[in-house]
């Protein structure tokens, strides 16, 4: 079978319709002639290449899996295209007065795509084909549901749950999934809505009030769930506020209106996740203390560990690259981490940075993504440096970074 990529064009906000026919031909002219590497940006715009000045701003070239070439050979594989344009609106909050004379955000509305979101798949590692299985559930999801298969015989919630400890991508990658989606589904949907549920401000004040809330927010929803063309997308971060709200109930330290709550929230899951556009996204860093009703409706539970070796140098790679890009750091290459996987002859800069990397273990996604701001900030002197000098100074700060979490769990474990 002949291997698949997929490549994403990205238009300037100005081009027209016309654009969007006539620019596939132009764009694959221009990557034959270049050396394109499988899971690259290639920004137009900083690049000026005048072909594509006028209409494209970006090229996302896709993973390839399981392919041994370190370059995309346009002879030997099928390219899917993907053509569109960003929303450059941003979030839109969506306030309620807290009774306080102030407002509190309960929910926060992105059109997708969106300029905000741009890159951020790219930009999250994992083992296992994690992203890539993500999304073949989800496109089934959606496909099994336009072909009308009845969810009474093959069950299927469009429930995604992402479960693990802090800091572990769990809601950059909820939210880079429905971004891929909408580009994904582009010829199903003509863009797409990511609703963010603040349940952590839901749950935590006046309950009373916040039934009438819950359905409040259900019923915007449900605006945009009727309109076929859109693909809706719901994130509910910290899920394991609702289960804390009911232990809460039961245990007799909240009104028993925090229950309704809980009640209310899932039962309009259940009556908008019937709909065939919409998708259902919630994060948990407590696994043990979700709600099971919640766990329950969950068709995919994904675990998200602490980066391993290859995906911390993934991180640190990208990471470096930008600091080379904006000229703080002296241009040097490293090795890509498949090259080191292969056991081929390396740099020593490259050898410095697995064993940095190898150290982090450990470390949360989060966390490493502070390290090189850290290492500049703290462990050198001029703003320009060599990569040795860099790696060096990494090297330091992933010392302290360690330091700090074996103090602060140490506190931890003392006020047990
Ligand atoms: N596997 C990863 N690869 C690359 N970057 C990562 C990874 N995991 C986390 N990050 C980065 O760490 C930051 C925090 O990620 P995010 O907020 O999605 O984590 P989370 O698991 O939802 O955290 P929390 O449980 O504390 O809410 C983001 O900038 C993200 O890019």
């Amino acid at each position: 079978m002949t291997p698949n990529v997929d490549i994403e064009i990205i238009l300037n906000e100005y081009s027209n319709n016309t654009t969007m026919k006539s620019i596939i031909g132009v764009v694959q002219k221009y990557l034959e002639n270049i050396i394109v590497r499988p899971n690259s940006v290639i920004n137009i715009d900083e690049e000026g290449i005048s072909v594509l000045n006028n209409s494209v701003k970006t090229i996302i070239v896709g993973e390839i899996p399981n392919y041994n070439k370190s370059f995309v050979d346009f002879k030997h594989l099928k390219v899917n295209w993907f053509v569109y344009k960003l929303d450059t609106d941003g979030p839109v909050e969506q306030n309620e007065d807290d009774g306080d004379d102030a407002q509190t955000t309960i929910s926060t509305q992105i059109t997708l795509p969106s300029v905000t979101l741009l890159n951020m798949w790219e930009n999250l590692y994992f083992d296992n084909n994690i992203k890539q299985n993500l999304l073949k559930y989800a496109e089934t999801m959606m496909e099994f549901s336009d072909k009308g298969v009845d969810n009474n015989v093959i069950s299927c919630n469009r429930v995604f749950l992402l479960h693990g400890p802090p800091g572990t991508g769990k809601t950059s990658l909820c939210k880079a999934l429905a971004q891929k989606l909408t580009i994904r589904m582009g010829n199903r949907f003509s863009s797409g809505i990511l609703i963010e549920i603040n349940s952590h401000s839901l749950f935590s004040r006046w309950f009373s009030e916040s039934g009438k809330l819950v359905n409040k927010m259900f019923s915007r929803i449900n605006d945009f769930v009727e309109n076929r063309n859109i693909l809706v997308c719901v994130l509910i971060d910290e899920v394991e506020s609702l289960a804390h709200a009911r232990n809460q109930c039961l245990s007799g330290t909240e009104p028993s209106d925090s229950i309704r709550v809980v009640n209310a929230l899932l039962t309009q899951i259940d009556q908008i996740k019937r709909h065939p556009n919409v998708l259902i996204f919630a994060t948990s860093n407590m696994t043990e203390s979700i709600d099971l009703a919640f766990v329950d409706r969950a068709d995919i539970k994904q675990y998200l560990d602490m980066p391993s070796v290859q995906a911390i140098y993934k991180v640190y790679h990208s990471c470096i690259n930008e600091l080379i890009k904006a000229k703080i750091i002296q241009d040097l290459i490293l090795e890509p981490i498949e090259h080191l996987m292969n056991d081929q002859p390396h740099s020593a800069e490259t050898q410095q940075l697995l064993d940095l990397c190898k150290k982090s273990l450990g470390l949360s996604g989060r966390s490493l993504r502070k390290i090189p701001f850290l290492a500049h900030a703290l462990y050198l002197n001029g703003s320009f440096s060599n990569l040795n000098e860099f790696l060096t100074a990494m090297d330091k700060a992933v010392e302290k970074e360690i330091w700090e979490r074996s103090y602060f769990a140490g506190l931890k474990q003392e006020n047990k």
